[in-house]
Formats: C-alpha cells, structure tokens, sequence
C-alpha cells in the first residue's frame, strides 16, 4: 500500500517554556487540500516547520511519505515538496528570471521550465526586471513560482495570498486546483476563512497547539450547531405582523429595524419559521438565509480566546 504524504503521530513542539505544538496527530491523503487555521501563535508555522523537517519535534514522530524527517532518505523526499514560507525574501538586485534559475539549481530543476512557471503565475512580462521594482503581489507570485518549479507532490503554502488583490487571489487558487488535479497534495493557511472555507478539502482548526477541530465546513457546522441567520425583507408596515408570528416560536432571537426582521434560530428551528413564513407569504418581500460562516466556527472553537501573543 503507497504511503500517506503525511502523516504526524503525536508529535510535540516545545521551545522553553512554550509549548508550540502539543500532542497533534495529523494523516492527509494523497490529492488532498487541507487549510489549516488558528489565532496568532496557535502553532501553524511550527507544525509546518516540523512537516517540512526545518525543526525537530520534541517527542513523537513525522513521516512525510512514509519516510521520517529525522531519517537519511529525507533528503530525496524533500526535493519533492514546494514551501511558500509566510515572508518570502529574495535578492532585490536580481531579476524575476534571475531569482527562478536561483531556486531551479537548489531544486536540481532545468532552468528551460522557469520560463514557463513565470508565465503560469503571470509574471511573463516582468522576467527581466529587477524584483527591488516589484509590488507585495507580484513577489508573492514570484514565491508561488519557485514553489511550482519541478511539479512538487506535496506542497505546503503559509499566507499565500497575503498582498495579491482579488484577481490575483482568483487566479492563484485557479493554479492551485490545476496542480492538485495532476495529484498535488496541498496544505495552506490563511487568516482570511472565508478565503479558504469553500475551497479547500478540510479544514484543521489549531488551538494553543492542539487540533480543536477538523473537517469540511458542513461537518464543522454540523459538530458545533450554532445557529443561522434568516433575514426577511418584509413588505411596508408588516414588521410588527411577521414578528408576533415569529415570536410564537419559543427560542428564537427575534430583531426588527423598519421593515426587516432577523431571527437567529438553531438549525432544527428552520423549518418552522419557515412554515410560519409561507403562511405569511403577502408580506414576504424577500428571505435570505446565512449559515454560520468559517469565523463563526472558529470563535466558537476557542479562536481569538485561544492567543497567546
Ligand atoms: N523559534 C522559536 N523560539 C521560541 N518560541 C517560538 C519559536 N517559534 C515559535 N515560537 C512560539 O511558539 C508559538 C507558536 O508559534 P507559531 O509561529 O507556530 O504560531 P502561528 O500559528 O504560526 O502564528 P501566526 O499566525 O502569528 O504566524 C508561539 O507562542 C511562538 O511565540
């Protein structure tokens, strides 16, 4: 049976006295785009670090397709893997081109695929000139480009999308599916949830070092049960109407401003307010309904609650 491309059993992190990453157990399947989220300090980097094999772990063991990072054949394995550290420095004095070939000799790459890579990421025309003139998009597009050199299997992204503007955020999530759609396994975090919440396969929440939760946004949804938003356009002058219907139904939030009235309810409320809704149908303008975002998820998981710097 192939090997998974990783997988972190019970591994530990502890600088000092901060313990970094404590007790995380991680499998990802081949194919697989995983995002990973938690508050500043919750241990992202350094559970990327220890996946990369930058950092020892203090006990429990990383295997990155099936070979440990402490272990002799690591070295073959991490040709294999592409990492967009959350800064990106390079040589200011050098051009785009000239950075690419840089980073194609470390990966034992031909120079002849730069070309190539530059125009995937959009930065055909900006070969020649020198990075010190580039924008925050278009050095992260240049770090997106080194991470693509080779056609790595396993591909770990910190922040990607930091700098680039939506355009640039489209067309490099276009690129991401492109490369896991030919078999990339990929693991990404980002600040921004509802950037990643529908686009990645699973979602990791990390807290103080610890994986609160994991799974597609509807299983989160469906662990944590918090409830949905309806908003209901009314027709002029039915507030009042709609919302003593509404108010019948015991524990629901009930909120009126003119004529829209929002009702938080929990998930098996819904039908009912929308049975009373249907019966009220002459006064209905409009209905829209919003399912706990991403955030939500994450504050209820300890989010913010969880920094601790
Ligand atoms: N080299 C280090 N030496 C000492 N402490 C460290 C080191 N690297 C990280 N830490 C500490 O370990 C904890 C986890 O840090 P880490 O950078 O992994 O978090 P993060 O989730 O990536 O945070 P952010 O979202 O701010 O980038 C923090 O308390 C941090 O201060």
């Amino acid at each position: 049976m192939a090997s998974l491309p990783i997988e972190v059993k019970n591994v530990s992190k502890r600088y000092g006295d901060v313990q970094a990453v404590d007790g995380v157990s991680l499998s990802v399947e081949r194919g697989e785009m995983i995002g990973l989220i938690g508050h500043n300090g919750a241990g992202k980097s350094t559970l990327f670090k220890l996946m990369l094999g930058l950092i020892p772990a203090t006990s429990g063991a990383v295997l990155v397709s099936g070979v440990p990072i402490d272990g002799r054949d690591f070295r073959a394995v991490r040709r294999r893997i592409g990492y967009l550290p959350e800064t990106f420095v390079t040589y200011d004095n050098l051009t785009g081109m000239e950075v690419l070939r840089l980073f194609a000799d470390l990966k034992q790459v031909p120079r002849s695929a730069c070309d190539d890579v530059l125009a995937r990421v959009g930065l055909a025309d900006a070969a020649k000139r020198r990075v010190r003139g580039y924008s925050k998009g278009m050095r992260q597009r240049l770090g997106f480009a080194q991470v693509l050199l080779g056609s790595p299997d396993l591909i770990f992204l910190d922040e990607p999308t930091n700098g680039l503007d939506p355009e640039g955020i489209h067309d490099f999530y276009q690129i991401l599916h492109e490369v896991k759609a030919q078999g990339a396994t990929i693991i990404i975090t980002s600040h921004i949830l509802a950037e990643i919440q529908e686009r990645v396969d699973r979602l990791v929440i990390l807290n103080s070092g610890r994986i609160a939760a994991q799974g597609t946004l509807a299983q989160l949804r469906a662990q944590m049960v918090l409830p949905s938003e309806i908003r209901i356009q009314l027709r002029s002058g039915q507030g009042s109407r709609v919302h003593d219907a509404l108010a019948s139904l015991a524990g629901l939030e009930l909120k009126i401003e003119q004529d829209c009235v929002r009702v938080s309810c929990l998930p098996g409320q819904k039908v009912a307010v929308l049975n009373i809704l249907a019966a009220l149908a002459d006064t209905v303008h409009d209905i829209a309904i919003h399912e706990p975002s991403l955030e939500d998820l994450f504050l209820g998981y300890g989010g913010l609650h969880g920094r601790k710097n």
